[in-house]
């Protein structure tokens, strides 16, 4: 159980419309899903009965709240695990920055624990065991870019999309998710878009404007994309990373080079498939 790193990819929103709300607060929302090839990465080790213990995790986050426990708690709950765990966490993505390194992170050792505890529980429950963490832990689970509704754990696939080079970037500053759905001024009714409207350019995040004006830098990220010539600058889900197209061969270093110093960039792929696809056996489908 010891020896595997297991990864844990990032996402974007490469379209994110708010279309009403639920009676419980929470949004309803219409979102494109992408996975990236920049990951987190997680090893389990196993441990005795009623221990779990995580390792590398955000700092100063209290371990009920740390999200890979939680996963592994719940999964151990609902299948009548006996076993404990000891997860060790890589971090590579930015915490609170829009592209769910914790609820990858979760994903990921919902995934992992599922076969090496021999639970065989099937796609479609831990997708509903995975939604009661966070609304983007059930896109891990899916596994394959996608079309979202409801909170986000409505999801079919997408049509094969391009995977574009993108530069990603994180302007310094935490975004609250909460905070930004809470905002008075939010609105929430946009009309409902389509896929095909989608793939005909419909690409922007209602989000932006609220998040621009609360986050004068995430504005001045979004207009800094733009200046280098950058296509389709955006937000992926309520920030704070940014990230727009960067043309295919070319020596895009450059534009790491000329951030501003208290930002982080990254140079990355968008993927149509997570990663354990091809690491794991495959799991059915379910109902
Ligand atoms: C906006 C999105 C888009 O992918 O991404 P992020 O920016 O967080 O990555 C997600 O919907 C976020 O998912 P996630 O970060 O898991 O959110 P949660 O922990 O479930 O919710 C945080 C808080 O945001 C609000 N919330 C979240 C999702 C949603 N559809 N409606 C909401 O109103 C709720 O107030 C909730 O208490
Ligand atoms: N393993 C984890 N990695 C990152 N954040 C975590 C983790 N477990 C819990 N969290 C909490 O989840 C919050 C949201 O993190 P994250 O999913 O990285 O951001 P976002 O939803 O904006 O993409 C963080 O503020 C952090 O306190």
């Amino acid at each position: 159980m010891h020896e595997h790193w297991y990864p844990a990819p990032a996402k974007l929103n490469l379209m994110l419309r708010v279309i009403g709300q639920r009676d419980d607060g929470y949004h309803l929302l219409q979102s494109v899903f992408q996975f990236l090839d920049l990951h987190d990465d997680l090893r389990f080790a196993s441990a005795p009965s009623g221990v779990f213990r995580s390792f590398g995790g955000p700092v100063g986050l209290a371990p009920e709240k740390e999200l890979t426990l939680r996963a592994a708690r719940l999964l151990a709950e609902r299948c009548g695990v006996c076993e404990g765990v000891e997860i060790t966490l890589r971090k590579r993505l930015p915490e609170g920055g829009g592209v769910g390194g914790g609820s990858s992170d979760a994903a990921t050792t919902l995934l992992v624990l599922n076969h090496l505890w021999n639970c065989a529980l099937s796609r479609a429950e831990l997708i509903s065991l995975g939604t009661t963490l966070g609304a983007d832990v059930p896109i891990f689970l899916f596994g394959r870019s996608a079309w979202a509704e409801g909170i986000g754990e409505i999801l079919q696939p997408m049509p094969p999309i391009p995977e574009l080079p993108y530069l990603l970037v994180h302007p310094g500053v935490s975004v609250a998710t909460a905070e930004i759905f809470r905002a008075p001024e939010l609105t929430r009714q946009h009309p409902p878009s389509t896929i095909s409207a989608f793939l005909g350019g419909e690409q922007e995040n209602t989000l932006e404007p609220l998040v621009r004006s609360r986050y004068p830098v995430i504005a001045e990220c979004i207009d800094w994309l733009r200046a280098q010539g950058l296509r389709n600058a955006r937000l992926t889900g309520s920030g704070a990373c940014c990230f727009a197209e960067v043309p295919e061969e070319t020596a895009n270093d450059v534009l790491l080079d000329r951030l501003p110093a208290s930002w982080r960039g990254w140079l990355v792929r968008g993927c149509n498939r997570h990663p354990l696809l091809e690491l794991l056996p495959e799991i059915p489908a379910g109902a």
